[in-house]
């Protein structure tokens, strides 16, 4: 059942949910949920092993525009009040749940925004293991065969190359430095083409098994793992991960601490990261009762880059949902700029692509509201035979347009690497 809010007045099947806990001699034979998902469509977010997997569509509803949102935080309070729920697990992400992705623009462009809640669901959460199923939906908890990898791969210039984006970048400095704005982040894309239609699974595998400090997300053929937490809301507590400034990596240990010491006391880093957690701390504020903003930020350290890092907390203040959250904070000056406003109109003046859902949330709710969502960072897009990767760098005033793009390709290599080795 695909609905398309704000359309048409369908009636509704109530969904029947139950949600039961594998007792714990088989939990731990189920192995990485990673390779429980079957080749159609697979719903995933995973960060360490833990986290959700689904498949298979019990409903679902599209939505566009600038009531992206909030056309979807009304078919999931109507879908969750017409549920019958059976759940004797009781954590967040048990029981009735749908995957998301959103679109970064409010323009209506070549993508839409999408919940979905699956017919199958398995969670883990330290040793518990659990699965929901909907309807007469069965489920299997043995690894389903191994994809294979795409075929015949190449790799081609999105919408700009190197040099055209750099233009645009210096421009965007020129624009700064004019006063125009303080911050943009610019981003680019790359196109890459197999010989045959491409089994999102075989990216998946490798992203949680490279990158597990990051979640490992695939949502209707959005894919990535996203080192960056929009929002996430348990039980009350409110928190949010922000990322800016970064440092490629360079594989020698020894230099690689030099480089987060450099991170760590780079003003033009440090001020590329302090617009951005202004901006969270900023949009959260009216939705907590306290909040713990750090004044300093750390250093993560990645695979393939370093990022400055804030971990922003708070008591949630009412009942919002996490989506309403993530709508409340995006786009955070992570992936949009300082001032918002200027900035996302600047981005659709000068970067010359359409976003689609890359930079925006990403992620999975629960009936109570609970739920993560990310910013699909380090990520593609999947149709057939083709992925658009996406890769982005905050400018400010210092920013130098060759850095920006060295910066740029290092923020590609995770998908890159995943669709190729
Ligand atoms: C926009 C991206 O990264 C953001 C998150 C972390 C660090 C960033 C930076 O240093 O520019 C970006 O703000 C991207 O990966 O596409």
């Amino acid at each position: 059942m695909t609905q398309t809010a704000g359309g048409t007045s369908e009636v509704r099947t109530p969904l029947d949910v139950r949600t039961v806990l594998v007792p714990a001699s088989d939990a731990a034979a189920v192995g990485a949920l990673v390779d429980l998902l079957p080749a159609e469509a697979p719903l995933s977010w995973l960060r360490r092993g833990e986290g959700l997997v689904g498949w298979g569509v019990a409903a679902s509803v599209r939505t566009t525009g600038p009531t992206r949102f909030s056309d979807a935080a009304k078919w999931w309070s109507e879908t969750t009040a017409l549920a019958t729920v059976t759940d004797e697990v009781e954590e967040p992400g048990s029981g009735l749940v749908c995957f998301g992705a959103f679109t970064f623009s409010d323009e209506p462009g070549s993508a839409d925004s999408v919940l979905i809640v699956p017919e199958v669901i398995v969670g883990r959460r330290g040793d518990l293991v659990w699965v929901t199923t909907v309807g007469d939906a069965t489920a299997s908890l043995t690894a389903t065969t191994a994809p294979a990898p795409p075929a015949d791969l190449t790799f081609a210039d999105g919408a700009l190359n190197g040099p055209q984006w750099m233009t645009v970048v210096a421009h965007a400095v020129s624009r700064i430095e004019a006063g125009d704005l303080e911050k943009i982040v610019l981003a680019r894309d790359l196109i890459a083409e197999a010989s045959a239609p491409i089994d999102p699974r075989w990216p998946l595998r490798r992203l949680a098994a490279s990158y597990p400090t990051c979640w490992t997300f695939h949502v209707d053929g959005l894919f990535g793992a996203t080192p960056e937490m929009l929002v996430r809301r348990e039980r009350g507590l409110v928190t949010s991960r922000v990322l800016a400034g970064t440092i490629r990596r360079t594989g020698d240990d020894e230099r690689d601490l030099a480089l987060a010491a450099m991170l760590a006391h780079s003003s033009k880093d440090l001020e590329e990261h302090e617009y951005a957690v202004r901006s969270v701390a900023e949009a959260l504020e009216p939705y907590c009762s306290s909040m713990n903003v750090p004044e300093t930020p750390f250093v993560l350290h990645l695979p393939n880059v370093l990022h400055l890092a804030t971990d922003v907390a708070g008591v949630a203040r009412d009942g919002e949902s996490s989506l309403e959250l993530a709508a409340a904070l995006h786009p955070s000056a992570a992936v949009g700029g300082t001032p918002t406003p200027v900035a996302r109109a600047l981005i659709s003046e000068i970067e010359g692509m359409d976003r689609g859902r890359y930079a925006a949330p990403v992620g999975w709710m629960d009936a109570t509201g609970d739920g993560e969502w990310g910013i699909a960072l380090r990520s593609g897009v999947i149709d057939g035979a083709t992925v658009r990767l996406f890769a982005g760098c905050g400018i400010v005033g210092g920013s130098d347009p060759q850095a920006e793009l060295a910066e740029s390709q290092a923020k590609f290599v995770p998908v890159r690497d995943a669709l190729t080795s």
